[in-house]
């Protein structure tokens, strides 16, 4: 029996940072496979876990939380018959759906030795307003989803921001521990132990197929007989999350008839964000696309992308459209730099609306001296530090509308 463990979050959250940990401390003696589908276009973290002697698979020419879940089926078979692991780490693109990946996860259960473990999101508790504000659903889903809540950053956040965080988490998801000491502080066994108690959700999740009574599709909050709550289906007489003019409780924009657009005002209570906090779909305030989860009835057929920045054909009824919102610039490289440079780099990213809106940076490059200059920007935070030479030079910038010529010209690489 191989155990699954699903670590997602934002960009930058502090996902690799946790598993590492893990690796260390919980994990230890076991044999780990981690599968990463990372948005980007050059895997910048594999390295550290293959000096470590984990084996690393990555999807970045699929994505595992959209229509590709066959593909991930058969990754998940092979890494199981190749490797027969104690443990698989799944680390889904920071912008990909944890639902998707929880159900990819669930189809192959069956079918292969495997068994869903955890799945835990990591939530950077200085930027999770912003996040919510900006980002919509591409963040709200993992944290609605998620079995455990781990909290970063709150090592140096102030006490009201880690409350103020805590109060949006906890009005999308009610049940998940919620995980408010630095994870520093703790061991890798507690966590683990933290994680591993807390799987409510995922009978939540499972259960959202077919409607016995109506027949529909619905998001199912609680677990009663039929007897859930229902979204839609007026003809169950149940309590419904969606009674379109009722003014209710939203739950999420899925199967729901009203659409937002353009930010109308709306008097509901919403289970997502701040400031109404419903999807929509057109830009406001942040200029950014929001996503387009609605489920609507009709197929689409034009070539979406997802998280994992390929594209893909969908067939299905989940249009992340995370291509409209999100890119990424990567290079390859054998220019060196100094730290100074770096520095001055990311703090140009972080301060700059020149390069587009930078929610990450994360590389690592020749020092002029001969040695190698890892870093990881986050907005607002930079980390520059020493590393082990790489077999060449990766730089790689996430973010929304980004300037290429800029950004080229930025690591004078033009
Ligand atoms: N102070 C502080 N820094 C953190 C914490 N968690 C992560 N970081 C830093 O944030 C940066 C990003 O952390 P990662 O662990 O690489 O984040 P990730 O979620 O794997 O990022 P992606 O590669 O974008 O998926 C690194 O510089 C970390 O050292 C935390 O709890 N406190």
């Amino acid at each position: 029996m191989t155990k699954i463990d699903i670590f997602s979050g934002f960009l930058g959250a502090g996902k690799t940072t946790l598993i590492k940990k893990l690796l260390k401390e919980a994990y230890k003696g076991e044999q780990v496979v981690l599968i990463e589908n990372e948005f980007g276009e050059i895997g910048i973290d594999g390295g550290f876990l293959k000096e470590a002697g984990i084996e690393i698979r990555e999807m970045n020419s699929g994505c595992i939380c959209c229509s590709l879940v066959g593909d991930f089926g058969e990754a998940l078979k092979e890494v199981i018959q190749k490797y027969e692991p104690d443990r698989i780490i799944i680390e889904p693109s920071g912008v990909g759906k944890l639902s998707d990946v929880i159900k990819a996860v669930k189809k192959v259960e069956g079918e292969v030795d495997i068994k869903l473990n955890s799945f835990t999101t990591l939530v950077d508790v200085m930027k999770c307003k912003m996040y919510m504000k900006n980002f919509g659903e591409f963040f709200s889903n993992q944290i609605e989803y998620a079995g455990t809540i781990i909290l970063s950053r709150t090592d140096k956040a102030a006490e009201e921001k880690v409350i103020a965080a805590l109060q949006i988490i906890r009005g999308l998801n009610k049940s998940a521990a919620v995980i408010t000491t630095p994870i520093e502080k703790l061991s890798g066994a507690k966590i683990l132990d933290t994680m591993e108690n807390n799987r409510s959700l995922e009978k939540e999740l499972l259960e959202e197929e077919v409607c016995p009574v109506c027949g529909g599709h619905h998001e199912h909050h609680h677990e009663e007989e039929c007897g859930h709550e229902h979204h839609h289906g007026e003809e169950c007489g149940h309590e419904h999350h969606h009674g379109e003019e009722c003014g209710h409780e939203h739950h999420h924009g899925e199967e729901c008839d009203h659409d937002h657009h353009h930010g109308e005002e709306c008097s509901h209570d919403h289970h997502h964000g701040e400031e109404c906090g419903h999807s929509h779909h057109h830009d406001e305030e942040c200029g950014h696309g929001h996503h387009h989860e609605e489920g609507c009835d009709h197929d689409h057929h034009h070539t979406e992308s997802c998280g994992c920045g390929h594209t893909h054909d969908h067939h299905d009824h989940h249009h992340h459209h995370a291509d409209e919102v999100f890119t990424s610039w990567g290079r390859e490289t054998a220019k060196t730099y100094t730290e100074e440079e770096i520095h001055a780099i990311l703090e140009a990213l972080s301060d700059d609306e020149e390069y587009g809106m930078i929610l990450r940076a994360k590389g690592m490059v020749e020092g002029k001296n001969g040695s190698w200059i890892y870093f990881d920007m986050v907005p607002g935070e930079a980390d520059v530090r020493e590393g082990s030479p790489e077999y060449t030079g990766r730089i790689c910038v996430i973010g929304s509308k980004l300037k290429e010529s800029s950004l080229e010209k930025l690591f004078k690489l033009a």
